[in-house]
């Protein structure tokens, strides 16, 4: 029997050129993008195919996104970095679209609020939750950088970007003609828009965060779309490029960038004693049956 890990890279293997079939993910087909977001239509366009969405929970000020290849059959979806809180709107918005939502998503193991991916799996039976391997958390499929997560003919490729957390993953959309572009990264609290995640517990590390966005996201193309897991300024979306030249902290020089977070002075998320430990098991306690709410 595979284990969960020679899965994915089975996937990863097979995603990209395998001609259509006619179930779940590994299908290549074409898509048709359709935008939306809490401030209104995203001002840019993509590659057709791809029904994209973006989602807001106001108390902790996290972005989900809402991904699916609506031009297959069974139009495919996955939900990045959901929110207990909001799982009920999502659910909702995925049965309105007529879409299969198929995997809950984290970039790492949040802190300031709990994943909603087990409520999730409780709601829509056969989602699968990923996570990084290197989070330490448990969830169905534990992603290494690499690995490609497919939805229809789409996917999404895993990019470690430690730093904020050991275990911070960012997601971007394909490199190929038949996937969206601009590329779409979704890089969690890695890159914030005009800012980054603060790397002061959790395996943080300012060194590592500094390393990994240089190496893992401003060499991306520079239209690609930066789509964070928060933000607290009014932003929704950015570009590799905007970040590259006007980012406050990353356009610093290294030892500039390590003091800048060594003086943020922020207090620690008033809700990290209940959301850690949660979602260390993807939001579920003891087994499936038992969702911390
Ligand atoms: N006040 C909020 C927590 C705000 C916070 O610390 N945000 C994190 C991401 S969630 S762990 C962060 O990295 N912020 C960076 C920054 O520069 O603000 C709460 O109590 O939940």
């Amino acid at each position: 029997m595979l284990s969960k890990v020679q899965f994915l890279r089975i996937s990863a293997t097979f995603c990209a050129p395998t001609p259509p079939k006619r179930s779940s993910f590994q299908q290549i087909v074409t898509f048709t993008a359709r935008f939306g977001s809490r401030m209104g239509s995203a001002s840019h366009t993509t590659s057709s195919k791809l029904l994209f969405r973006q989602l807001f929970e106001k108390e902790s000020s996290t972005y989900t996104y809402l991904l699916a290849d609506v031009s297959h059959p069974d139009k495919p979806a996955l939900l990045v970095d959901p929110v207990d809180k909001t799982v009920d709107r999502d659910v909702a918005l995925v049965k309105e679209l007529g879409l299969k939502l198929m995997y809950a998503i984290n970039t790492h193991v949040h802190a300031d609020h709990v994943t909603g991916t087990g409520l999730l799996k409780s709601k829509v039976p056969g989602v699968k939750s990923i996570i990084s391997k290197a989070s330490d958390a448990n969830a169905d499929l534990l992603l290494e950088p690499g690995d490609k997560i497919c939805f229809g003919s789409l996917f999404l490729e895993v990019r470690a970007t430690p730093g904020h957390t050991q275990g911070c993953v960012t997601y971007v959309t394909g490199d190929g003609s038949e996937q969206p572009q601009p590329r779409m990264a979704f890089t969690g609290d890695a890159l914030l828009i005009r800012g980054c995640g603060r790397t002061d517990f959790q395996g943080g590390s300012s060194d590592q965060l500094y390393n990994s966005v240089h190496s893992q996201i401003f060499t991306l193309p520079k239209d690609t779309f930066v789509y964070p897991a928060h933000d607290y300024k009014g932003f929704s979306a950015s570009t590799v490029g905007e970040e590259m030249q006007y980012n406050p902290r990353l356009t610093k020089d290294k030892e500039t960038f390590k003091s800048i977070m060594a003086n943020l002075n922020l207090s620690y998320p008033k809700m990290i004693d209940i959301a850690v430990p949660a979602n260390m098991v993807c939001g579920l306690q003891d087994d499936e049956t038992k969702v911390v709410s």
